[in-house]
């Protein structure tokens, strides 16, 4: 099999997955998920004429007055009848303009003595002044929210106005995590001779922290081809998404695509023209997406923000699940690069982008100090101080 382009390697993934039934949840709960349709207003905003300040209300063509002040309007209350000619009345921020008023005196501009009120100053620019009418914000049947919109708290409170306290969106998808190398030892374990900390796992299962995931942790597997396939019967059978991290290159003991095939999996593709992140591998089991990760922790990180948290986002129902790369500017000249994509850990130091030394797919120093990954396209010839390039923004990848 040859290298696949990384656009394509992600249209076949996104492919694979249809959108998860849908459930009604509280607004809140529905932060970082996907509409699973148009949210549309229940009721106009305002759902009358509003004052948009403290003071009168009057009418225009009666400055600069004098008023006789007849009663109040408060925020959800209102006037017991329409204000006539030289009458006025107390309002309040948010409160019901009467019938009759056409505008509102601020408070600051206005002369009160016992019920008589005179202007004092500019007073209202025009008729409707300091006054938000019925329905501007918006109508009853707009679309307040569009499907597939990823919801946050600006949602909640235009959805919460427009008279919901509930959202459709898509179930969480779940995610089965396994790790697969003898050389793996728990966080926190020794780690005699050549044995290493599995850090893959729980640095997927912090990636997915707050998106909307559930999340298993399957522990190790030994670079076994019957314990790995096993291991792939037991995701498959609570997991909507297995992922996997190490043994998908060519080494000897590189087991997860044979015990794939084992335990009955599709493979949809392997090998990706990235780098880091090539041995990538995708297929099906039953009716589960498979995403074999590198071993190398860099090589997980990126293809985990390119690869996984798009397929979480497709999975909700996001009408934009890939991750978008900003414009960034050159510090430092970069080289011509070869056949694979190229996404370099990137700093971003007084507005200008730079990728240091360091760049091998296990150095995570680099990693966590990054801003970004700037992407560099297969064959690009070199850029130099000073050039945009592309730069995918690591504080925020995957699923608009
Ligand atoms: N002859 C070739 N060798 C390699 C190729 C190749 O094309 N031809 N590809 C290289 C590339 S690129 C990558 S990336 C790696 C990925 O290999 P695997 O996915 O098979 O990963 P492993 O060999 O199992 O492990 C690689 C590295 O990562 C460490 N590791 C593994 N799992 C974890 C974990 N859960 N937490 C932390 N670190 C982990 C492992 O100890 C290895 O050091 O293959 C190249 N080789
Ligand atoms: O693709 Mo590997 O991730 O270059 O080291």
């Amino acid at each position: 099999m040859s290298l696949l382009p990384v656009a394509e390697a992600q249209a076949r993934l996104l492919a694979l997955a249809a959108p998860l039934p849908v459930e009604t949840v509280p607004l809140v709960d529905a932060v970082g998920r996907w509409t699973a349709g148009n949210v549309l207003a229940l009721r106009d905003q305002p759902s009358r004429d509003l004052s948009a300040m403290d003071g009168y209300a009057i009418r225009y063509a009666e400055r600069p007055g004098p008023w006789t002040v007849i009663g109040e309007s408060a925020a959800g209350g209102g006037l017991d009848r329409p204000l006539g000619t030289g009458e006025a009345a107390r309002i309040f921020t948010g409160a019901p303009v009467p019938d009759g008023a056409d505008c509102v005196l601020v408070q600051e501009e206005a002369e009160r003595a016992g019920d008589r009120l005179t202007m004092n100053g500019e007073g209202p620019r025009r008729v409707g002044g300091n006054i938000r009418p019925q329905g501007t914000d918006f109508k009853s049947e707009t679309i307040l929210i569009a499907e597939g919109r990823k919801i946050d708290g600006r949602h909640v409170a235009l959805a919460g106005i427009g008279g919901h306290a509930t959202v459709t969106v898509r179930r969480r998808p779940r995610v089965a995590l396994i790790s697969t190398g003898d050389e793996l030892v728990p966080l926190g374990q020794p780690t005699p001779g050549a044995n290493l900390p599995a850090s893959n796992a729980p640095m997927l299962a912090a990636l997915l922290a707050g998106r909307p995931a559930e999340v298993r942790d399957q522990g190790i597997v030994p670079d076994d081809l019957d314990r790995i396939a096993a291991a792939f019967r037991t995701a498959a059978a609570q997991a909507d998404i297995i992922v996997t991290t190490g043994g998908v290159s060519v080494g000897d003991r590189d087991l997860v695509r044979p015990a794939l095939e084992k335990a009955g999996a599709r493979l949809d593709f392997w090998r990706v023209a990235m780098r880091p992140g090539k041995p990538l591998l995708a297929g099906t089991l039953d009716g589960a997406i498979v995403l074999g990760l590198p071993g190398n922790p860099v090589s997980s990180y990126v293809t985990a923000c390119l690869f996984l948290l798009p397929l979480i986002a497709q999975l909700g129902g996001a009408a934009d699940p890939l991750p978008r790369p900003r414009t960034v500017t050159l510090g430092a000249a970069l080289p011509a690069n070869g056949q694979r994509q190229d996404y370099l850990r990137a700093r971003i130091e007084n507005g200008l982008a730079f990728a240091p030394d360091g760049q091998d797919s296990a150095a995570l120093m680099a990693l966590a100090a990054a801003d970004g990954l700037i992407v560099r396209p297969p064959h690009v010839p070199p850029a130099a101080i000073g050039e945009s390039v592309e730069m995918l923004d690591l504080r925020d990848a995957g699923g608009h």
